[in-house]
């Protein structure tokens, strides 16, 4: 964590409701949270959680029901100026889960990259955008050549590395990376996280990193933030949650960590949240409290104090 602590992002009490009036979803009820300047902020929770639904609200893709982003002390959420709609837009970038889904096949990887260069109006000469797309491949450790080449001739990791350069691109600060590694073979993993680890330090880059696996999260991020059911019901160190996991469902979660033993742990399944086995009752209206410092957990008054005695 960087030592001073700028705010660059703060999310407070998001809602996002799909659906029609008569049958709407909450998917997103009442998140808070914050993001400072340098930092990994880690989004873990299983499928269907609402993690998706959080980035595309902070970038402006979904609708917010209610609530606020406010980025670098602005209010981004809602309605805003074209000013405001534009920095978001060259500032904060999304790297996508499906390399092979989320690169258009027709394209060259040239159009590909520059695509947000020209949804932001920018008037480069051929020249120029020739060359910051090869800075762009090269900062991804790709060749430049590779820019009249098609996504399909590529594998999964480095269609990834293509989907970064496409960010680098614009030069953002915030990158909201949503399950980057997820869909690439396990032997690449590490490389695109190390590569996303590169770049944050060389940039100062900060990152919303997403996963439903809190082993990918664990050493990348700085904090880590535990959704379920579109709420936040953990929030901490990314050390400090690991060595005491207090609310069942972020138990349940590391539960499903892959173990050194192999034959043991083979095929062991995310054990899936029971609020009624873990005693945790979500029609209450449920506490949000700091335990200890940065340590915030969510439960009711007899729940937390059962968690100060896990400290
Ligand atoms: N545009 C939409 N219209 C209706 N429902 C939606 C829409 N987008 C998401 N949802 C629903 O909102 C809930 C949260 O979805 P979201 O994709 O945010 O979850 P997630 O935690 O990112 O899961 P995954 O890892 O599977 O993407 C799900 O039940 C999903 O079906």
């Amino acid at each position: 964590m960087p030592e001073t602590r700028q705010k660059l992002l703060e999310v407070k009490d998001l809602r996002v409701t799909f659906g029609s009036k008569r049958h709407p979803f909450t998917a997103v009820d009442g998140v808070s949270f914050d993001i400072y300047k340098g930092e990994t902020f880690g989004l873990v929770g299983e499928s269907g959680s609402g993690k998706t639904t959080i980035g595309r609200a902070i970038i402006r893709i979904n609708p917010v029901s209610g609530g606020t982003v406010t980025y670098k002390g602005e209010v981004i959420s809602g309605k805003v100026s074209r000013e405001v709609d534009r920095r978001v837009i060259q500032e904060i970038q999304m790297i996508f889960q499906d390399p092979m889904a989320s690169l258009n096949e027709r394209a060259k990887v040239d159009y590909i990259v520059s695509e947000g260069l020209y949804a932001m109006g920018k008037h480069l000469s051929e020249e120029e955008r020739r060359a910051r797309v090869a800075r762009a491949l090269s900062d991804v450790g790709l060749l430049p050549e590779f820019a009249s080449r098609f996504p399909h001739e590529f594998s999964g990791g480095q269609r990834q590395r293509i989907g970064i350069a496409r960010s680098l691109i614009m030069e953002p600060e915030f990158i909201i990376a949503d399950e980057p590694i997820s869909a690439l073979d396990v032997s690449i993993r590490a490389q695109v996280l190390n590569l996303m680890s590169k770049l944050q330090k060389e940039r100062g880059l900060t990152y919303l990193f997403i996963a439903h696996d809190l082993s990918v999260v664990r050493f990348i991020s700085d904090r880590i933030g535990v959704i379920y059911k579109g709420r936040l019901m953990e929030l901490a160190g990314s050390e400090q949650l690991f060595a005491h996991p207090l609310h069942p469902y972020t138990r349940a979660l590391l539960s499903a960590i892959p173990m050194p033993d192999p034959v043991g742990e083979r095929g062991k399944k995310l054990v899936v949240y029971d609020p009624g086995r873990h005693q945790y009752s979500d029609t209450n209206p449920p506490f949000w409290e700091e335990l200890e410092p940065g340590h915030f957990v969510r439960g009711s008054e007899a729940e937390l104090a059962e968690y100060r005695g896990m400290l």
